[in-house]
């Protein structure tokens, strides 16, 4: 089960007083199963394999698991309505909470459905009595129709010897399952469940909030009104942990100590632990982290066993690349002279301009290093072949106008730059330019 942060509110983890991991047991022990340990980290990091520990969600586990354990042991039908944003553990949390009743002695049905690939009634009928048949070793039957498939369903649940296995529905996507016409799968299952004709369970996820504002009255008056939220980590401790639980082997991989030792290790690691901060700041995203570690995982052979800083600041720096700047390094260099020129304006708060402003600063610039005989081997642009390539970033959207067109000349049109002063920075050092330019842009010039 869960185990709780050791870490104080909103303290950042280098601030604590760490164990240092211990060189010589790290040496010793470096026997590392390196393939199998590699498989379990993918798997992990694709969604397929659980993590060791589930951090920071006790209550909700220990709610979820008491609703279901009713259903498993004392038959007792239940629905509930696990609500939180991407990312915050839903599937885990109900996929860990399933493999633990799974210790317990009673045998249960589980019907997973999703509302992304279920998108009609008729579909997500067809595979529940899909899963039920397979579950149940029934031989398997095509349906003409919406009633035939139900009824077929229900004798499932109603009749014979099996009737008394409990069946858990678990219904990924739950708020696009309310889109479905007259919300028939929804009201048959919360009625089957309140009716109490075979112990069921129905658990939604979602991440709209409002998902009960969704159904219709009929709907809603059968189901049963709990609700389990999941939020993301409120503080970055727990938030590491989180991370380093995807990363962590269990106790009984062979060399899993020394592995564990050398993330506790990396962790420490100021630019990794930067590049959690980061994440950490701007979205919560655990999976934002788990998208960068999969280089490093791929990248661990016998000869490397561990985890390296170098290629996490490699994935996280690949990771951070956005479209925009990536689309820089393609446009002319008289179109970036144009936009760094915009930059050059921005920096003396002028943060809407027209053509005539943008032309006048880049004339200033080459002005200056042709007098300085300091000249790059590039001619200054007459107005009009200027203006085409501003049009050119008018089309790209990199510079967009701030009010209807109207009459005006389109040199004096006012435009604003879509870009972020930093992101011009990153791609002019990356573009293939004189490093005249190159200063001029970071502002060294
Ligand atoms: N409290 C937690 N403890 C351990 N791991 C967690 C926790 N919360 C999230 N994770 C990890 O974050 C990842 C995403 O979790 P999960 O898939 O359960 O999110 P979700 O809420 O179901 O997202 P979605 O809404 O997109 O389906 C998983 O790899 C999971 O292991």
């Amino acid at each position: 089960m869960s185990k709780r942060s050791l870490q104080d509110d909103n303290i950042p983890y280098s601030n604590h007083e760490q164990t240092k991991p211990h060189k010589l047991l790290k040496t010793a022990s470096s026997k590392i199963d390196v393939s199998k340990a590699q498989s379990l980290l993918l798997a992990r990091l694709n969604g397929i394999e659980l993590p060791n520990e589930l951090y920071g969600i006790d209550k909700e586990y220990n709610t979820l698991y008491k609703i279901l354990k009713q259903t498993v042991t004392s038959g007792e039908s239940n629905s509930c309505l696990i609500v939180g944003n991407r990312g915050t553990g839903k599937s885990t949390l109900v996929r860990t909470v399933l493999r633990d009743l799974q210790d317990l002695e009673n045998e249960f049905c589980i019907v997973k459905l999703n509302g992304l690939t279920e998108v009609n009634d008729r579909l997500a009928l067809n595979e529940i009595s899909r899963q039920l048949v397979s579950e149940q070793n029934q031989p398997e039957r095509s349906f003409a129709s919406f009633a035939d498939s139900f009824d077929y369903l229900l004798s499932l649940l109603k009749s014979g010897d099996k009737s008394s296995l409990p069946v858990i529905f678990v219904l990924d996507e739950f708020d696009l399952f309310a889109q479905h016409p007259k919300q028939a799968l929804l009201y048959n299952l919360f009625d089957a469940a309140q009716s109490a004709q075979n112990p069921m369970a129905v658990i939604g996820l979602t991440c709209r909030l409002d998902a009960l504002d969704l159904l219709e009255k009929r709907v809603k008056s059968r189901f049963s009104h709990r609700q389990i939220y999941l939020f993301p980590s409120p503080n970055f401790g727990e938030f590491l942990n989180i991370a380093k639980g995807t990363l962590a082997l269990p106790d009984d991989y062979t060399g899993s100590e020394a592995f564990n030792l050398d993330l506790e290790e990396l962790f420490q690691n100021p630019t990794v632990n930067g590049i959690l901060r980061r994440i950490f700041d701007i979205s919560k995203d655990i999976r934002m982290f788990q998208k960068i570690c999969f280089p490093p995982v791929c990248k661990l052979k016998e000869t490397a066993p561990f985890l390296s800083a170098e290629e996490f600041t490699e994935s996280s720096l690949i990771q951070r690349a956005d479209s925009k700047t990536a689309m820089l390094k393609g446009i002319a260099l008289l179109e970036l002279i144009l936009i760094i020129s915009m930059k050059k304006l921005l920096e003396k708060d002028v943060t809407t301009f027209n053509f005539q402003m943008v032309y006048d600063e880049y004339k200033d610039f080459m002005n200056r290093t042709q007098v300085n005989g300091m000249g790059f081997g590039m001619k200054l642009y007459k107005q009009a072949v200027a203006l085409k390539a501003f049009e050119n970033l008018q089309m790209f959207e990199l510079v967009c106008p701030v009010d209807a067109p109207g009459k005006c000349p389109k040199e004096f049109r006012m435009t604003k730059l879509m870009l972020e002063q930093a992101q011009v920075t990153e791609a002019v050092l990356k573009y293939n330019c004189s490093q005249m330019i190159k200063k001029w842009a970071t502002g060294a010039s």
